[in-house]
């Protein structure tokens, strides 16, 4: 088949966030996060699982290091935890959680890896959930005042930074659809706490502006493809207004200072649109310096009067699907990249997350994941056809290095490349981390 090669500037890496792989939950003074508190709510996460241990990285993050640097990667993309800096959210600082990740950025960089930070990757303090987390405007100034204390301490090490992962989770998954923590279901909730996000993520950006840190900062949206059914109108508009959920609603206001009008229009329906006060927009519309892409799948939709919020009905045309039950969806990749391009104009992109859940087990010591492999070969065909577009791609992130704990499915749905067993820790190479390794070292691939 076809060889599929990349630009020998590009970054290589791996992704994975605090909550989902450090566990020493109770250790070394951190907090408690909302997700701690979540997880222990019975119910809410597959099997009961918890963050108290996940893959235990807080004390292997070495072997961690040396398992990337067998891959050959450049970038690391991590997350640190709010509440390990600052158990009650704002005020004493923890030393020895500060210290934690300088442990780790500096066995990073020994290694030759360079670290990408993610200040927020769901694990709000539970002391600031306790006086109204994102729905009070105060945390937000906390969350400026963290990530200052971050910059600070880490600048001149930590030279890529991302503010806010997914703040559409955040907001509509966690407070709206409420299968993620805190766990509301209220739209109005859901769109302040979404505005509150994007002015977090400005504030932040301001701070790192006005300390002059060194290095570049952006956000890292998710994203997904709607395929239209048909090409009747109907199916298309209902297809734009679904993707505007994730894309022009958190994207405008960053690229283009205001909110979507025709999402404006939906939330005003449901008496749910955002509390906006003046300044806001000129606040979270300041420049960055890059945008990171999530991206997982993509959907058939069509026109269903009152189906959703959106009169959008997603239809299973029999897609192939990932364990995750996802479908598995490459094509979307290639178009949402260029909707963007299209949209918001040329700005520098890290695919900051694309992966897959495959669930296989170790057998005599090797773990055969096919599926993840051909679904990275999909999917890394589909960014380079971007990049043949004109997308200027910096860099692609595998979700994720290891499996970890994934939020309401738990220790269930694996992701990574490398295998865990949440028994023992131990690590295992799947087949994929074999391939990423070969293609990284490469720079290309037979499809
Ligand atoms: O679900 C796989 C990964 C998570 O482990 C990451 O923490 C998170 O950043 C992330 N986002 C997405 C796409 C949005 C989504 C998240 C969770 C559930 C459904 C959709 C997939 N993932």
């Amino acid at each position: 088949m076809a060889i599929i090669e990349f630009p020998k500037e590009m970054k290589w890496g791996a992704a994975t966030a605090a909550y989902q792989i450090e566990g020493a939950a109770l250790e070394d003074g951190r907090g408690l996060s909302i997700w701690d508190t979540f997880s222990k709510t019975p119910g809410n996460v597959l099997n009961g699982d918890n963050g108290d241990v996940a893959c235990d990285s807080y004390h292997r993050y070495k072997e961690d290091v040396q398992i990337m640097k067998e891959l050959g990667i450049n970038v690391y993309r991590f997350s640190i935890s709010w509440p390990r800096i600052f158990p009650a959210g704002t005020g004493e600082i923890n030393q020895k959680g500060l210290q934690y990740y300088h442990n780790l950025v500096d066995e990073l960089l020994e290694n030759g890896i360079e670290p990408m930070c993610t200040l927020y990757h769901w694990d709000l303090p539970q002391a600031l959930q306790d006086q109204g987390g994102w729905e009070n405007r105060k945390t937000v100034d906390a969350f400026a005042d963290y990530a200052e204390q971050i910059f600070k301490e880490f600048d001149g090490k930590i030279k890529k930074w991302i503010t806010i992962n997914e703040p559409w989770c955040v907001s509509f998954l966690s407070n709206f659809i409420g299968i993620h923590a805190p766990g509301f279901q209220n739209l109005k909730l859901a769109t302040d706490i979404s505005h509150h996000l994007l002015l977090a993520h400005g504030k932040a950006v301001a701070r790192f502006r006005d300390l002059k840190v060194e290095g570049s900062i952006g956000y890292a949206p998710n994203t997904e493809w709607l395929e239209p059914f048909s090409s009747k109108q109907e199916d298309i508009d209902a297809c734009n207004r679904g993707m505007g959920w994730f894309i022009e609603w958190f994207f405008d206001p960053v690229f283009k200072g205001q909110y979507p009008h025709f999402m404006l229009e939906v939330f005003d329906k449901h008496g749910a649109a955002p509390a906006i006060q003046a300044g806001d927009m000129e606040i979270i519309s300041q420049k960055i310096d890059f945008v990171g892409i999530n991206y997982y799948t993509g959907s058939v939709g069509r026109y269903k009067k009152d189906a959703d919020l959106f009169d959008l009905e997603k239809v299973d045309i029999g897609y192939e699907k990932t364990d995750f039950d996802w479908n598995i969806y490459p094509e979307g990749f290639y178009k949402v990249l260029l909707k963007i391009k299209d949209q918001y104009g040329d700005i520098p992109v890290y695919i900051t997350e694309n992966g897959a859940c495959y669930n296989d087990e170790v057998e005599n010591g090797r773990v055969k994941d096919q599926g993840r492999i051909d679904y990275l070969k999909q999917h890394l065909t589909s960014l380079k056809r971007a990049m043949d577009s004109g997308v200027q791609i910096k860099g692609y992130l595998a979700w994720s290095l290891l499996d970890n704990f994934e939020w309401a499915e738990g220790y269930h749905k694996r992701f990574g490349i490398v295998h865990v067993d949440f028994n023992t820790l131990k690590r295992t190479k799947k087949d994929s981390y074999y391939w990423y390794k070969q293609t990284v070292k490469n720079g290309w691939f037979d499809m």
